[in-house]
Order: structure tokens, then C-alpha cells, then sequence
């Protein structure tokens, strides 16, 4: 793991952003290091946790919502319900899951109308009729304003799950739908601070598109793509997989890292057992029973994720990808509106986030099959790129010319 070079008596949250702090909690409690059949769990650092049941394994993901950062004014209450579920099903739809409860803790400011309540939870209600799955609980607090906070479980066979690893060189990357709609939408309505509606049918003379429609409709009723996500994980010649809700360069560069823990061979650095008997049998004994790791285990001197690095050399293996402009699925509106907006739209399209499909990689031998199958059941899907070891996602440009894309995403406390 990257080492993590920052002061932590003088910075602040928003010095360092989200991804460190994840990083900060992750290092803290020694998940890298001891992340697999920890207590039951096969996986704790995916889309969503892997708890192993023997015959199954169930999954545990929890994704907030804050009104301040997630609620735009121009949605409803009854959207803030439906998003809420279904940010978090997109997570359980990432690893092929199919859902089977969810828990919604809320916070509420005192001043809000039952009447807006009762619409927020009519959101949350028709999402849970929508996926099919019960509200089997949660938390009601008082607040500043509204968070909603849904935990979700989800189930899968054994051997139907789907991980960001797991896929080589030369497989095929895609993508379940169109991207860029949340952007659009933000970038318009933020820039133009108007009514969105208004503004698109004004400027844009979208009223008669059925495009106008689709980009209210995926800002106001986002969907988790649930029953793709189980398709995919049907399929043993498709590797891995994602959904792209912090925007697909930065997903990308996720699947990158994992894909590159995954394959990378470690060996034993012999030197240092020689130099420290009794450190390497403390190492063992802990080693050999994981079930019971005890986290005071690091904290106590007895190893430091420092040592450890020392007492193992990882030799990662090297992936990338290479995606192609003129197959990513976009609406075109969005190349216009950044060119008015003098952004450039390509960050717009890879950076911004809020997209609610999957991308996945299948092996290319059987992509006509896949895609058959797939096609003969839900809209079509779009292969952008392939996998290459290069360790950059590159993007070959309309012209021929290739761009090193950044794995940057929305982050809290930096966007
Ligand atoms: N407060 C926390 N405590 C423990 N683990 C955390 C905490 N915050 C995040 N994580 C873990 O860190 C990893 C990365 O979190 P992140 O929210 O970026 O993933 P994600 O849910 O796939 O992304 P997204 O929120 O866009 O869906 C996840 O495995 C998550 O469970
Ligand atoms: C009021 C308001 N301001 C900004 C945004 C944009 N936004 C917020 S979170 C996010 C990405 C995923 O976040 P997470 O990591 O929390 O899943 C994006 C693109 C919004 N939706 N509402
Ligand atoms: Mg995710």
C-alpha cells in the first residue's frame, strides 16, 4: 500500500480527501494486510464485503447520502428515497448480488413537513418494492439536515460473484449503458442556476427529444442495475466488474490496483526471519489463526505493516487499459453543453461520477456469444476498450492520438 505522508497533528480532512482517509481508517485497522477469511469474510475490500456461509456467501455494502452533497434543490423528496436505495443496490449489482434486505438509519431536521417526509419515504418504499427487497430496519435521529444512510445484504451462489479482479491481457472491457447524464444535468444546472427544464428546452430545444426525457429520468429515478449485475456473474467468461459511481476513470484505476494485488506473486525474505527468531514465530502464530486476528496484534509492536513489508517482498504484476473515444457511449449533448460551459468534456464524461451502470470485462473469444445472450435480454452493451499491462488507462482519441487518462473521481471533502 502507497505509504500514507502526511503530518496527522497538523493536517485536515480536507487537506488529505476521501481516498486517504479511506486509506487512513484502512492502514489503521490493518485491512490490507489481513483483508482475506478474516472471521468468515472472503473479500472486505470490494464493492461490497463477502461474508463465505458455506453453501452461499451473503454481501454487506453501505453507501451515504447527504442533502448538502447528494440532494440537488431540483430533486424531490421522493427522489432522495429512491436514489438513497438505489446507489447502494448498485453496489450489491457490482458484484452480481441479489438483494435480500436493507436497513435505512436516517437523519432529520426537525423543521421538515410530514408531508415531505411521508414523500421521501414513499422514494424509499417504492425502491424497496422496485428490488424487491423488505426494510428490515434502521435508525431515526434528529439533524441538521437529511442524511440517509441504507445499509444493504445481498446473496450469491458460489460460484456466481464478481469481484474488480480477476481479468487478464486481452480481455475485452464494457460498459451496460450510456454515461454522462448526472454530469449533463449538474453541469447545467450549476453553471446556469435555473430551472433545468426550462433551461434545456430553451437552449438546447430538447422538448421533443426523447433524449430530454432519459436525462430527467436518470437524475430523478437512478437505477442499480441488479438483474444485469446477476447476468454478468452467470458468465464464466466475464472476469470482473464494477459500477462507475465515482465516474469510470477512477473505477478503472480501482479494477487497476485490485486486479494487480490480485496477481501479484509475494515471496518470503528470508533475511529477516534469520535476523529475528522470536519475531517470526509471533508472526506465524498469528498468521495461522487469522480468525482470531486481534488488531492490538499491530498496534502492539509485535509487527508493523512496515515489518511486514520487510518480511514479505510483493512483486505486483502490471495491468491497464486501453478505451477508445468513438465507443464510449455518450449522449452528444454533453460535447456541446462543455464546449458553451468552456469545460472539457472529456472530464466531464470520465470524471464526474454518478453513473449508475456496470463496467466489466468479459474474454474477448466469447464476447459474440455474451453479447447475444446479454442483448436478447436488456438494452445493449458497449465494448469500450481492452485490458493491456501497461499500468496507465490510456484513451485513444478520436484522431489516433492517445491521452493518459487520471484515475480521479468525485471525492468528498476535495470536489
Ligand atoms: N468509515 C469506513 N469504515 C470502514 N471501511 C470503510 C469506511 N469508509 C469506506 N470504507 C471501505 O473502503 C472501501 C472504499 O470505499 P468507497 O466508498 O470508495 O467504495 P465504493 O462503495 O465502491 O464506492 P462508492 O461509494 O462510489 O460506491 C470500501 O471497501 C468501503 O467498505
Ligand atoms: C448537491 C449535490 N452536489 C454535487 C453532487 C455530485 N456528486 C455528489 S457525490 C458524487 C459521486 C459519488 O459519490 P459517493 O462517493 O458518495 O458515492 C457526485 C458526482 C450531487 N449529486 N449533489
Ligand atoms: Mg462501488
Amino acid at each position: 500500500m502507497d505509504e500514507l505522508n502526511f503530518d496527522i497533528n497538523t493536517l485536515k480532512i480536507s487537506d488529505i480527501g476521501e481516498k486517504k482517509l479511506v486509506s487512513f481508517i484502512t492502514e489503521k485497522i490493518g485491512f490490507e494486510n489481513f483483508s482475506n477469511e478474516f472471521n468468515g469474510f472472503k473479500e472486505i475490500w470490494d464493492d461490497a464485503a463477502v461474508l463465505d456461509l458455506g453453501d452461499f456467501y451473503l454481501t454487506f455494502t453501505s453507501d451515504i447520502l447527504i442533502e448538502k452533497y447528494h440532494f440537488p434543490s431540483w430533486l424531490t423528496y421522493c427522489s432522495y428515497g429512491f436514489k438513497a436505495v438505489s446507489v447502494n443496490m448498485s453496489d450489491l449489482a457490482a458484484m452480481g448480488s441479489k438483494p435480500v434486505g436493507i436497513i435505512i438509519s436516517l437523519s432529520l431536521p426537525g423543521n421538515l413537513s410530514i408531508d415531505s417526509f411521508d414523500q421521501l419515504l414513499d422514494g424509499i418504499v417504492h425502491a424497496c418494492n422496485y428490488y424487491n427487497v423488505p426494510l428490515i430496519g434502521g435508525d431515526t435521529n434528529e439533524g441538521n439536515e437529511i442524511i440517509i444512510s441504507p445499509t444493504v445484504i445481498g446473496k450469491n451462489k458460489k460460484n456466481e460473484i464478481l469481484y474488480k479482479y480477476g481479468f487478464k491481457k486481452g480481455d475485452l472491457l464494457a460498459i451496460t449503458g450510456p454515461i454522462g447524464f448526472s454530469a449533463l444535468a449538474f453541469q447545467f444546472y450549476e453553471t446556469k442556476k435555473t430551472d433545468l427544464t426550462n433551461a434545456l428546452i430553451t437552449e438546447f430545444a430538447f422538448d421533443e427529444s426523447k433524449i430530454f426525457e432519459d436525462i430527467l429520468k436518470k437524475i430523478e429515478l437512478p437505477f442499480g442495475k441488479i438483474e444485469e449485475g446477476q447476468f454478468l456473474s452467470k458468465f464464466s467468461s466475464v472476469s470482473a466488474a464494477t459500477d462507475i459511481s465515482d465516474g469510470l476513470a477512477s473505477e478503472l484505476g480501482e479494477m487497476i490496483n485490485e486486479n494487480r494485488k490480485f496477481n501479484q506473486t509475494i515471496e518470503v525474505n528470508k533475511n529477516v526471519f534469520n535476523k529475528s527468531k522470536s519475531n517470526k514465530n509471533e508472526f506465524n502464530k498469528n498468521k495461522s489463526n487469522k480468525n482470531s486476528f486481534d488488531p492490538n496484534y499491530l498496534k502492539n509492536g509485535l509487527i508493523t505493516i512496515g515489518d511486514y513489508d520487510d518480511i514479505y517482498n510483493f512483486h505486483p504484476k502490471n495491468f491497464g487499459f486501453r478505451v477508445y473515444e468513438n465507443r464510449i457511449p455518450f449522449i452528444k449533448e454533453i460535447k456541446r453543453l462543455s464546449k458553451i460551459l468552456n469545460k472539457n468534456y472529456l472530464n466531464v464524461l470520465f470524471n464526474f461520477g454518478e453513473d449508475f451502470e456496470l463496467v466489466f470485462t468479459v474474454d474477448k473469444n466469447n464476447i459474440d456469444e455474451f453479447k447475444k445472450k446479454y442483448e436478447s435480454k436488456f438494452p445493449p452493451c458497449y465494448v469500450i476498450g481492452e485490458v493491456t499491462d501497461s499500468d496507465l488507462i490510456e484513451l485513444e482519441l478520436m484522431d489516433g492520438s492517445t491521452k493518459i487518462l487520471n484515475p480521479k473521481g468525485y471525492e468528498h471533502f476535495k470536489d
